[in-house]
């Protein structure tokens, strides 16, 4: 349902995903009057949420765009605009980075760069963060854990035996598996039934702890947030000195739209917020907003190293349904096999034939089904580092290109190997791997960092563009290192901390804690 709206706002947020759904959750409490503009509608909930042929095959749910590559070669980005961003489809995985994350951190293939915020100053917006998505998991489980102030909101969702038996035969070999942080509605009295069709798909019972549901949702029924949908914000306006965001034009179904305000916030994910800002560009800021004193807009996007795999056991049926409870953080920093950081371990959905198979078409989905039938199945992520090379940018006919060559191969392929390996001690001699390419865009970061120096920088430490007083940035793009780890919580994390600088500095109201 779209409000009726008004034509000025105190606070204008673009991107109803898990950024611009925390901001607009905690200024609801400031007495401000705060406007949503999303692109996309509510997704609906039906049958084909949960089918392999309509979300992988058909693409039904994808955002029906067009991107380039650094050659100019056209393709499909794996994103979704809706009530809810990307989370509508996420995994759940809620993690917080670790410590060591925000400081320098040397990887085999390069640094990562310090944060301009130490870990415990965001301590404290992760533990509502985790509340506000309503996170399982066992604190103090994780061996490398940073510190936190109590338990998890949830208690963890427990493992089905095959992958109970799985975690004995890791902590037989010595390594130190815990339960994976998940947002899914599976506390008492919850809606979740652990299907096998939740990471990668839309939930239909809505026990998915996504954006839609658990920030966004909770902001309109406060009565002080307005959302319209259908509506593309085009770009920001700014008056004469460029220092101020006075508007926005966006279209509404097609239809021309401008909406005044006081304060500004992008949220629109990593890259959308780099083409707004970029197509925002004036006398006063020819380069895109935000980009006068750095050149540093949309550059250093991230995206992760990102490998799923199939470990089988060709005699045995595996019966687990959701498999999406374990994790392993043993390789995460320096570790036995290498003297640097090689990444995080975590369950996948349980895969089906068909979901490998929607992008390499000549192997026979009835071999896949076998092979799925008989698999545990891997997410790996290892961290990919910023190069400025690596970059977002909008082409002349205003489509966006996303220049990307990955780094720090390395470590993920040494990844890879070890866990390979370790799967096959384990009872698993069949490995099918499928790294994750430039269409995968589900962990895109950096094109828009915060840091203390403007000329390295896009924000500033609370995340408002260098040289535009009023407009602020809270997706994932102002994380200056992607990290191993799933950035969701880090995300809501930050915009909670955001938001309530903003209530007590701009709007003079502490936003509710
Ligand atoms: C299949 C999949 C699995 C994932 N699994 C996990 C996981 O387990 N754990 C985890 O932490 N992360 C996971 N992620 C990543 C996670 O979903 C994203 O990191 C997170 O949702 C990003 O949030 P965001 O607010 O930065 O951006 P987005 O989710 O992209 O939200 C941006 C919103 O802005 C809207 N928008 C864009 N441009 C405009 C515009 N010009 N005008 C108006 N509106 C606009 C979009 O429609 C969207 O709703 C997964 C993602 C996918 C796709």
């Amino acid at each position: 349902m779209t409000n009726i709206i008004k034509e000025f706002y105190d606070v204008v947020i673009v991107g109803a995903g898990v950024g611009g759904g925390a901001m607009a959750n905690r200024l609801a409490e400031a007495g401000a009057s705060v406007l949503v503009i999303e692109r996309g509608n509510y997704l609906p909930r039906e049958a084909d949420n949960w089918s392999v042929k309509a979300v992988f095959h058909d693409k039904k749910y994808t955002a029906k765009e067009t991107w380039r590559d650094r050659d100019g070669k056209t393709f499909n980005p794996s994103t979704y605009y809706y009530v809810g961003g990307n989370s509508k489809f996420f995994g759940a995985a809620t993690v917080r980075f670790r410590a060591q994350d925000f400081e320098v951190l040397e990887h085999e293939g390069g640094v990562a760069p310090a944060w301009p915020i130490r870990y415990g100053e965001l301590a404290p917006y992760y533990d509502i963060a985790e509340r506000l998505m309503g996170t399982h998991g066992l604190a103090g489980a994780d061996p490398i854990e940073p510190p936190r102030s109590g338990p998890m909101p949830h208690p963890p969702i427990g493992h089905e035996p095959v992958i109970e038996a799985i975690a004995a035969k890791l902590r037989a070999k010595g390594l130190r598996p815990f339960p994976l942080p998940i947002a899914i509605d599976r506390h008492d009295g919850g809606t979740c039934i652990r299907c096998a069709t939740c990471d990668g798909f839309a939930c239909k019972l809505g026990a998915k702890n996504d954006a839609e549901l658990r920030l966004i949702g909770p902001a309109l029924r406060s009565g002080k947030v307005d959302l319209i949908l259908d509506t593309k914000v085009e770009r920001l306006l700014t008056d004469a000195s460029g220092r101020k965001v006075i508007g926005i034009d966006a279209r509404h179904n097609g239809a021309p739209l401008t909406i005044k305000g006081d304060l500004f916030i992008s949220a629109a994910g990593a890259i959308n917020s780099t083409a707004l800002l970029l197509r925002s560009a004036t006398d006063r800021h020819p380069r895109g907003l935000g980009n006068n004193g750095s050149d540093q807009l949309g550059r250093n996007y991230m995206a992760h190293n990102n490998t799923a795999m199939m470990a089988i056991n060709p005699l045995r049926r595996n019966p687990v349904v959701f498999q999406k409870s374990l994790c392993i953080n043993d390789f995460y920093l320096a570790n036995t096999v290498r003297p640097y950081p090689l990444g995080n371990v975590q369950g996948l959905g349980k895969l089906q034939g068909g979901m490998l198979t929607a992008n390499t078409r000549f192997v026979p989905e009835w071999l896949m089904n076998r092979f799925a039938e008989r698999s545990v199945d891997w997410w790996i992520m290892s961290e990919d580092l910023p190069d400025p090379e690596n970059r977002v940018t909008v082409d002349g006919d205003g489509t966006i290109r996303v220049s990307y060559t990955p780094n720090n191969l390395k470590s993920h392929t040494e990844l890879v190997r070890h866990w390979s390996k370790l799967m096959r001690s384990i009872g698993f001699p069949i490995i099918i791997t499928q790294k994750m390419d430039i269409t995968v865009a589900m962990h895109q970061c950096g094109t828009a960092r915060f840091g203390t120096d403007p000329a390295s920088s896009v924000l500033d430490p609370y995340c408002r563009v260098w040289d535009v007083d009023n407009l602020y940035v809270v997706d994932a793009s102002f994380l200056p290192s992607s990290t191993g780890f799933n950035p969701s919580l880090t995300v809501v994390a930050q915009a909670v901390r955001v938001a309530e600088h903003i209530a007590a500095t701009v709007l003079k109201t502490p936003a509710a804690a």
